[in-house]
């Protein structure tokens, strides 16, 4: 970053109207913000906007005279060196609002516009204020929930939610109770009185969802279960399937650093579960302080310097605003660097794997692997037993019925449910990652058809998870493989795999293809029609009125 860029920020994507100003040579950022409140319900997306036109400008005029004070430069210069704005995603009604906010201000004072992805700029400000290299990013806010991380030239999203943001779903829990928005801190305080009672927990590789675990929630209070109760459980299975995703996006990248960004960042469990995890892999993790956690102007400041410096800038007539603004849509221009992938493990080496789950011990001359769930302290003791005991009988019973299907796996020697342990046959001599191929992409595209022919998937087919040697490719780690007959299920296992790839490869794309190609060959045509559908679909910013 050049020595003294001086930014004007603005947000205004849902509930904070905010304005700051960001002095790279002190790295000082000022914020002011002032905060919608609806009377009853979520968000109303109208009345945002409508506080948004009022507050704005006295928001942006605080942040103005700040600069004003604060500009060593000559008086008849503007105090900033350009004015960047959120351009999504959000509310539409909102971010129009911002939008010609900024236009305006970008014209009067006579400054460049620049363009800001509200969701990366949740992610910069966590590199920016840890100083990581390259970190797995978690981003848990309102409207999204998603893990992020870099790789040629942009953010790839490696895992996300496939219904609602991880804030909206606990806000509209307590909607439902009653309890007056935002509810993320109101289950925070009442789960300190709680005990743990069974929820569901859905992870599918990288990929979570919070529908089913929600309805249950209600249920659960509407059956009379003690609201602290549902609370306290419900923190323990929303922040305990984040922190695994986010493990698994560790492993799977090969990093040791991740961030956190977002809202419900502020929460103390999940960043208790998160500092826990991290520790337990020997990896470092970064929370910015809270004022940059929840929506803030001062991110978008910080990362509008950065695109700025870049020469990232945006001429009037393409500043448009977009609601469904993705963060993989962004192309990084203000990163130089591409940091090499930590190297896997190679065709020898060593003996010990850390996988996102297990402990491996391999013993390739004796052509055996011992495989073990480690108790997870991050994680409620109840449900980490629960897992570690389903998913490793459901590993030994997969891979034993995948190979009945025609599918390479290892051949099971042992297993053992309490211990969480299973003894396996040593198979290939790389994982995938390493050897990426078409022709291996395209088996594996096969092998998941066989799978879901059969009636199950394999729940986490990702580049780690397959192995490969000249004779053949081999599927290993079922242990999130479940029973189903829905192509919806099956659609989410290719894409599982098909983002894995996007996240591992260098040049994705024939990759991408092959995997289709292969599934074309052996399965059936509806799941790949549906895959599309998944890959569509607009996860992002509902409108959180919607159940009000
Ligand atoms: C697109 C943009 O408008 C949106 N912003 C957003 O969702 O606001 P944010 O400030 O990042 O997050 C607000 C959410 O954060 C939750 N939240 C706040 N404090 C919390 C706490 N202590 N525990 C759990 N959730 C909390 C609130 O309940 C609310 O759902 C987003 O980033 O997705
Ligand atoms: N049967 C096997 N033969 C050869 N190598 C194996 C075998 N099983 C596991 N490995 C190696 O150990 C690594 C971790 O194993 P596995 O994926 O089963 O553990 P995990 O903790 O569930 O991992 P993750 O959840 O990160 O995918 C694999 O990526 C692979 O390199
Ligand atoms: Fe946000």
């Amino acid at each position: 970053m050049s020595s003294d860029t001086r930014i004007l920020g603005i947000e205004g994507t849902a509930w904070a109207a905010s304005a700051a100003v960001f002095d790279s040579a002190t790295d000082d950022v000022f914020i002011e913000s002032d905060a919608y409140q609806p009377d009853s319900g979520g968000i109303h997306p109208r009345e945002a906007a409508e506080h948004m036109h009022e507050a704005i400008p006295q928001v942006v005029e605080r942040a103005l005279e700040h600069a004003r004070e604060t500009s060593d430069g000559p008086a008849d210069e503007p105090p900033v060196d350009a004015v960047a704005f959120s351009r999504g995603p959000g509310l539409g009604p909102c971010l129009r609002t911002v939008g010609t906010a900024a236009r305006a201000l970008s014209q009067s004072l006579e400054v460049p516009l620049v363009g800001v992805n509200h969701m990366v700029a949740h992610l910069e400000i966590g590199r920016h204020t840890a100083d990581f290299d390259s970190p797995v990013c978690l981003n848990a806010s309102g409207a999204n929930a998603h893990l992020l991380a870099y790789r040629n030239g942009r953010y790839r999203v490696l895992g996300e939610t496939m219904d609602t943001g991880v804030g909206n779903a606990i806000d509209k829990f307590t909607r439902h109770v009653g309890w007056s928005h935002p509810g993320g801190p109101k289950v925070e305080e009442a789960a300190k009185e709680g005990e743990y009672v069974d929820l569901p927990y859905v992870v599918k590789g990288m990929d979570f969802s919070f529908s089913g675990i929600m309805s249950a929630a209600k249920q659960r209070y509407d059956d009379g279960v003690p609201v602290e109760d549902i609370c306290y459980s419900l923190q323990e299975n929303v922040f305990g399937m984040l922190t695994e995703v986010a493990e698994r996006a560790l492993s799977l990248t090969g990093s040791d650093e991740l961030v956190l960004g977002g809202g419900v960042g502020q929460n103390a469990r999940l960043r208790e579960m998160l500092v826990e995890m991290c520790d337990q892999r020997g990896a470092e993790f970064h929370a910015p302080e809270p004022r940059f956690l929840r929506d803030n102007a001062g991110m978008i400041a910080v990362l509008g310097a950065k695109m700025y410096d870049a020469g990232d800038t945006l001429a009037l007539e393409e500043s448009r605003v977009n609601p469904d603004f993705r963060p993989d849509q962004v192309p990084v221009t203000w990163r130089a660097d591409e940091p090499e992938l930590a190297a896997g493990r190679g065709a020898e080496g060593e003996q010990q794997v850390r996988g996102a789950e297990a402990l491996v011990d391999l013993s390739p001359d004796a052509g055996r692997v011992t495989k073990r769930r480690e108790a997870k302290t991050y994680r409620h003791p109840e449900l980490d037993d629960r897992l570690r005991r389903e998913r490793t009988t459901l590993e030994a019973r997969l891979t034993s019925l995948a190979r009945r299907e025609g599918v390479p796996t290892p051949v099971l020697s042992d297993v053992d449910p309490r211990e969480a342990r299973l003894e396996l046959e040593y198979v290939g001599e790389c994982d995938l990652r390493e050897s990426l191929t078409a022709e291996r992409v395209r088996d594996v595209g096969r092998h998941l058809a066989r799978l879901h022919n059969a009636g199950f998937v394999h729940g986490d087919p990702t580049t780690r998870n397959v192995r490969t040697s000249d004779r053949r490719t081999s599927l290993i780690d079922f242990g999130l493989g479940y029973h189903t007959d829905h192509v919806e299920d099956y659609a989410m296992d290719v894409h599982v795999f098909d983002q894995s790839l996007v996240g591992t490869a260098d040049d994705p794309e024939p990759l991408r293809e092959a995997v289709l190609e292969g599934y074309r060959e052996v399965g059936d045509e509806r799941v790949l029609e549906r895959l599309e559908d998944v890959e569509g679909r607009g996860r992002y910013v509902e409108d959180s009125a919607d159940d009000a």
